[in-house]
């Protein structure tokens, strides 16, 4: 089977993907969530003309010719309006977000006035409409403030708070099931046998989908078994996962049994090896609605292929869309000619004076956690690159 290339695999992995369902859920609780459809405003903010300082409401006229003394007649507090109205020669006193009393058209600020009793002595002339916020500067009830497929930044959150929700409807977070196969493997904490080793991937992943707004239903380990292996995607279908995430076993060895199995329990197998590296056995298909992910075992090809495969299928399910963070850069040592397969180089990335520097890592098996915890960015080599001189520009993929 000729290997595919990412971009494409990208494309058929999306297909037909598309926002889940909508729940509402208490707008303290959104944070982080993506809006399931267009807000609007249900109330208009100020909700009335409002003083942006504390100081004195006036009438600009009265203070054409400083100095002037106007008469204090009461005062208006956020929260607790002036009732009256205010005529010629008279002032309120006023405080910042405090309704702008009847009659006034301008702010004095306190620090360019004296009070004394109920007179105040006016020392600047001021605009007429100096410091004011209009009814309406930020929203009018029924403007569409937020788009559908906005995530709930503190921003957002905030402004859906002003403009009258209590609730909000956001999409419902994708459900992923994870399932790591292996007779060599134990889980974290564990001690490990002879010959075994610890199931590290199902902690990358699970760490970065749930960062991205997924559920975790992590189902742990299974051994090289087929009986075993089919009980866990049964169990993964009766979680009722959007996306079933299987860890090893995607390679062409005897014990790499889980498209066997998959295919056996009825799923429909849409591609398998890809043109990367790390990553090349990765696998997609689906069971219905449930889409399913194999990912190669390696931890460095796992991780990479979260990155570039998980990310934009929970986004898609999310409702908003994906964007990798890619930049430019400089290369500080040279690169060999790279062959069929893009490739993903570990690498770290630092701001020069002449923009970010990436030094790639000299040895980039894919076992090998310790330089993918080293590294912030994976260099991105395309298929049949020439062999790149240090001060050369790359293509990085900024991973924090
Ligand atoms: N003859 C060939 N051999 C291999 C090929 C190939 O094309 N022809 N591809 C290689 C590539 S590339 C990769 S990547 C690996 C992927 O193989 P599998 O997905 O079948 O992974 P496993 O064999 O199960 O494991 C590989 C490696 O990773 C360790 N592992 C597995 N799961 C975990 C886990 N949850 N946490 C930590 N480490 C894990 C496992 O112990 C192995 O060391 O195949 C190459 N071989
Ligand atoms: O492509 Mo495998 O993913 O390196 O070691």
């Amino acid at each position: 089977m000729a290997l595919l290339p990412v971009d494409e695999a990208l494309d058929r992995m999306l297909d037909g993907v598309r926002a889940l369902d909508s729940e509402d859920v208490p707008i303290a609780a959104a944070a982080g969530r993506v809006l399931a459809s267009a807000l609007s405003a249900r109330r208009t903010q100020p909700p009335f003309d409002a003083s942006a300082m504390d100081g004195y409401a006036v009438r600009a006229a009265d203070l054409a010719n400083p100095p002037a003394r106007l008469r204090l007649i009461g005062a208006s507090a956020a929260g607790k309006r002036y009732a009256g109205r205010l005529g010629p020669g008279e002032a309120v006193r006023i405080f910042t977000g405090a309704p702008m009393p009847q009659g006034a058209d301008a702010i004095l600020i306190q620090e360019n006035a004296e009070a004394d009793g109920d007179v105040v002595e006016a020392r600047e002339s001021v605009e007429p409409g100096r410091h004011i916020r209009r009814a309406g500067l930020d929203f009018e009830q029924g403007d569409v403030l937020l788009d559908a497929g906005r995530v709930l930044d503190p921003a957002a959150l905030s402004l859906a708070g002003a403009a009258g929700y209590g609730r909000l409807p956001v999409v419902r977070r994708p459900r992923i099931a994870i399932v790591a196969t292996g007779d060599e493997l134990v889980p974290p904490g564990t001690e490990p046998g002879p010959d075994q080793i610890v199931a590290s991937n199902n902690l990358s992943v699970a760490a970065l989908a749930r960062a991205d707004g997924a559920e975790i239903v992590d189902l742990g380990i299974v051994g090289d078994d087929r009986a075993a292996i089919a009980g866990a995607i049964r169990a993964a279908l009766g979680e009722a996962a959007d996306i079933i995430v299987t860890l090893g076993g995607a390679s062409v060895g005897e014990h790499d049994l889980v498209r066997e199995v998959l295919v056996g329990e009825g799923m429909e197998l849409a591609f398998w090896k890809i043109a990367m590296r790390p990553g090349k056995p990765l696998m997609f298909g689906r069971f219905g609605g449930t889409r399913v992910l194999g990912l190669p075992g390696n931890p460095v090809s796992t991780f990479v292929c979260s990155h570039l495969f998980l990310r934009p299928l929970v986004a898609r399910f999310s409702g908003r869309t994906y964007l990798p963070e890619l930049r430019s850069a400089i290369l500080a040592q040279p690169m060999k000619a790279n062959d069929h397969r893009q490739d993903y180089v570990r690498a770290s990335v630092i701001s020069g004076q002449d923009g970010l520097m990436a030094s790639p890592f000299d040895v980039q098996d894919s076992s090998m956690l310790s330089t993918l915890a080293a590294s912030n960015a994976l260099i991105i080599r395309e298929p049949g690159a020439p062999a790149s001189a240090a001060g050369e520009r790359c293509r990085v993929l900024m991973l924090r």
